[in-house]
This record gives structure tokens, sequence and C-alpha cells, in this order.
């Protein structure tokens, strides 16, 4: 039998989409959250992960007492896509998933920036020209995107006829974006209806009716 622990801090960042495949899976795993306010244990924690950072997923094949642990988001997404079916139905299909993943990390470089502006209490000034000067532009690409993908697909899904792990991450990313103010339904109707689709979704509309407030 195989055990899985997905180990990240108390927010849905980098940790989100991997916890969101094992509820669209049905697969059981232990969810462990390191409060972002305890620096103490995440600073002791931090010394024994693979690459000193989070999220990691630890797989513990209970036969052979074996254990891997895996660093990196994408790498850990990707694993779990692999082993429930969510990574693509073909090589060429696998390849537009990692390629959506890997346009998603693209934006998340100036994203953070903001996620940064705002964590450490910049100005509203300093966080707005942050999001009118880097954000804003680099979204409007990204957005442009993500049309085309679902205008040129009449599954309602970004890549193939089912949902995939690339699917799960854009619209985690428009959930956050939609916090920032960057994302308005009413004006991106093509986004707001795949978002809809996605949030919809019956093995995890439960999951994310109970999501603690914290992760909303
Ligand atoms: N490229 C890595 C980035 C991981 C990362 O930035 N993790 C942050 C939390 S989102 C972290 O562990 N921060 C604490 C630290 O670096 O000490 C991934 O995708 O997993």
């Amino acid at each position: 039998m195989i055990q899985y622990k997905l180990i990240y801090f108390d927010v849905r960042g980098l940790g989100e989409v991997s916890r969101q495949l094992f509820h669209l899976a049905g697969v059981e795993f232990e969810d462990v959250k390191i409060s972002r306010n305890d620096e103490q244990a995440w600073l002791e924690l931090k010394k024994s992960t693979p690459f000193g950072q989070l999220p990691i997923l630890k797989v513990l094949d209970t036969e052979s007492q074996k254990e891997i642990e895996i660093p990196q988001s994408s790498a850990i997404g990707r694993y779990l896509a692999n082993q429930f079916g969510y990574a693509g139905k073909s090589p060429e299909e696998k390849a537009m998933v990692d390629a959506v993943i890997d346009q998603f990390k693209d934006f998340l470089v100036p994203q953070k920036q903001l996620t940064l502006a705002v964590r450490t209490k910049k100005s509203e000034e300093e966080v707005n020209r942050v999001k009118e000067e880097i954000v804003t532009p680099a979204k409007n690409e990204y957005f442009k995107i993500l049309k085309k993908l679902l205008g040129n697909n009449s599954s309602g899904f970004l890549v193939g006829n089912g949902i995939t792990w690339a699917d799960l991450q854009i619209s985690d990313n428009l959930t956050t974006l939609e916090g920032f103010g960057l994302f308005t339904p009413l004006e991106e109707p093509i986004l707001a209806k795949f978002h809809e689709k996605i949030m919809n979704t019956p093995s995890l509309k439960t999951y994310f009716e109970q999501r603690l407030a914290s992760l909303l």
C-alpha cells in the first residue's frame, strides 16, 4: 500500500493543486499544514527538506518501507497527475498540459512581486503601481493565451476532453487573481465559464465548500 503525505504551509499557494489532485482522484493523503506564523517550526523542518522549501510530497510504500520525498510543486503535481490519470491522455496532450503549466509558472514571476508587495505591507500606492505596471501587462498576455486555448477546444477544458492538472492550476490561479481584483468574471466571460466549470467539478465541490477560510 502507498501512503502519501503532502507538507506545505497553511495557504493555497504552491501546494493547492496537489491537494486538489488527491480530492479529484479520491485518494487518501495526509495534508500537513505548517503555520506560517510558526517560524520556529518551519526553520526546524526546513533543515530536513530535500531542497529547503515547501511543498514536499512523501510517498511511503508500506510493504517495502521505502519512502521517497519529492520537492518542487510542479514535480509533485506532475507525479500525482500521472499516478491518478490527470496528466493528459497521450504524449501530445501531456506536452500541452506541461506547456500550460510552464505558462502559468512564467506568469508567476510578475505575480510574485505583487504577493510580496502585499505581504510586506507596502503602501497602497506601491501595490497599485506593481499591479498596473508589472502584473497587468503580463496578465493580459497570459489571459490571451488561455482564451485562445479555450476557444479552440469545445470540451470546455484547456487540453483534451477531460480535466487535467493544468485546469486545476489555472482555475486556482484565477481564484487568486480575483482576490487581487485582477480577474473580474463579468469582464472575462470565457475565463469565468471555465473557472465556474472547474469549481463545480463534482468530486471537488465538497472540498471547495469545506476548505478552510484561510485557504479561500
Ligand atoms: N520552485 C519551488 C518554489 C518553492 C517555494 O518558493 N516555497 C516557498 C513557499 S511558497 C517556501 O518554502 N518558502 C520558505 C523558505 O524558502 O524558507 C516550487 O515550485 O515548489
